[in-house]
């Protein structure tokens, strides 16, 4: 989907037909603006890459890339399902009123408390991840006198690196059982025992920010390979084959990101070959998207303050956040776009460097980048912030978390509040 970034008569970045600098003038900085309108037609455009095809599918939001009450509530209205990782994302569903039986619970520790909440709920589906899993969703279930429909979550030896993809013979990975070493038969052939547990299928995720298709079709390939020996073995069918998320976004010029739909016409036409090629039935397919739903949806702004200029080495703007509101630079060496919204008319004039206010030399937002001169108080807005910013958000250097902005339809409207000092140390309690 195009980014709907545009410049007004005054000069002004506007998101979704809004001036930027009166939401950050309204809302203060930093500050998260989510265009709306543009998570919808992500969503859409999925959900129409299936129905193309007319193959039954979910697709699950995976809220890790950004979860807020609001956001969960788009999911609903679009019909998505979601991928929960832990009670706080779940509880964010409840909160937000989402239908429990379209949730599916990950992790790869999940604690018994998880579990006991999410038989609860009557969710979805739980992914199961490792053998002590099994054990303690059994004894929750005996507890609780309940069922639960899973999915095994498997590692088939197929591990993507942005642009290509790593065949590992053995798998080193904290997440789901082994394909190659017959752990993921090991479990199924566990669950199989428990009456209380349905196994709907089979689960991988080969990674994130994928821009290709192949290293799905190799993944989907390899799976196939185990799902005809489980029915040869076992005459056990898969109902599910959920091939995770992953699905490349453009930070910068050099990203280029596939048509949401390719990724699914080519998901579908391997399945199809596999399902063919064994004479098998064709399952329903899960996807779970996260940062391909919200990433390129959400700008961050940010004030500019002090400016340094160390002649013949580098001109440093800083801005009022950082790695606090999106650690991705100095985790991953992120690359991110950024202009200056106040001046977004202007070409550029020179090399900067932005940087966050943390007390760390590696909170840099982006180490070069072309912008018109700036002076304090301008606002510079940082493109593609929409996944795994705010949901990494740390309180480093007691730094109160940043509001966020949904626009859609002409509107704005404030949907996570600025944290407040107090709120900063409202857990902190007097040593007497
Ligand atoms: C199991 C699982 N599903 C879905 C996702 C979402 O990935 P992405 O945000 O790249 O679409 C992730 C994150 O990598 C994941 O670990
Ligand atoms: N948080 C990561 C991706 C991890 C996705 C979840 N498994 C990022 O920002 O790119």
């Amino acid at each position: 989907m195009e980014r709907s970034y545009q410049v007004n008569q005054q000069g002004h970045l506007t998101i979704g037909g809004l001036d930027t600098v009166k939401l950050s003038q309204k809302y203060g900085t930093p500050l998260f603006v989510y265009d709306v309108n543009h998570i919808r037609q992500n969503a859409r455009a999925f959900v129409e890459a299936f129905r193309a095809h007319n193959v039954k599918a979910q697709i699950a939001y995976a809220s890790k890339a950004f979860s807020s009450i609001a956001m969960v509530q788009v999911a609903k209205q679009e019909g998505l399902s979601l991928d929960v990782v832990s009670q706080g994302e779940l509880y964010t569903a409840i909160q937000a009123g989402f239908p429990m039986e379209r949730i599916h619970l990950h992790g790869n520790n999940k604690s018994k408390e998880e579990i006991e909440m999410a038989v609860e709920q009557q969710i979805g589906c739980i992914v199961i991840d490792n053998f002590y899993e099994i054990e303690l969703l059994q004894q929750v279930l005996q507890e609780k006198q309940s069922t639960m429909d899973v999915l095994i979550r498997v590692t088939p030896g197929i591990e993507a690196h942005t642009h290509n993809y790593i065949l590992t013979g053995h798998e080193d990975s904290k997440f789901g059982f082994n394909v190659n070493n017959h752990q993921a038969t090991e479990a199924l052939t566990t669950l199989l025992k428990i009456d209380r547990i349905t196994v709907k299928g089979v689960h991988c995720h080969i990674g994130s920010q994928i821009f290709e298709t192949d290293g799905f079709e190799m993944a989907v390939q390899r799976l196939y390979q185990m799902i005809n020996e489980w029915k040869n073995s076992f005459q056990f069918e898969t109902d599910v084959l959920n091939v995770g998320g992953g699905f490349g976004i453009r930070y910068t010029a050099e990203d280029k990101p596939l048509p949401l739909h390719e990724y699914v016409d080519a998901l579908i036409k391997e399945i199809t070959q596999q399902v063919d090629h064994y004479q098998l039935t064709f399952p329903e397919i899960w996807i779970e998207p996260g940062r391909s739903l919200v990433g390129e949806s959400a700008v961050t702004l940010y004030k500019i303050g002090s400016i340094k200029e160390i002649p013949e080495v580098r001109k440093y703007i800083s801005v009022d956040g950082g790695m606090t509101d999106n650690i991705r630079p100095a985790l991953y060496e992120a690359k991110y776009e950024a202009v200056v919204a106040n001046k977004a008319n202007q070409s550029p004039d020179e090399k900067v460097a932005v940087a966050g206010k943390a007390c760390e030399s590696g909170d840099m937002l982006i180490w070069d980048i072309d912008l018109p001169k700036v002076k304090n108080d301008d606002i510079l807005a940082v493109f593609s912030t929409g996944a795994y910013s705010y949901s990494m958000a740390s309180h480093y250097n007691r730094f109160p978390k940043a509001a966020i902005v949904f626009v859609e339809d002409g509107h704005d409207a404030l949907v996570v509040k600025r944290e407040t000092y107090e709120d900063v140390v409202q857990n902190d309690l007097f040593y007497e």
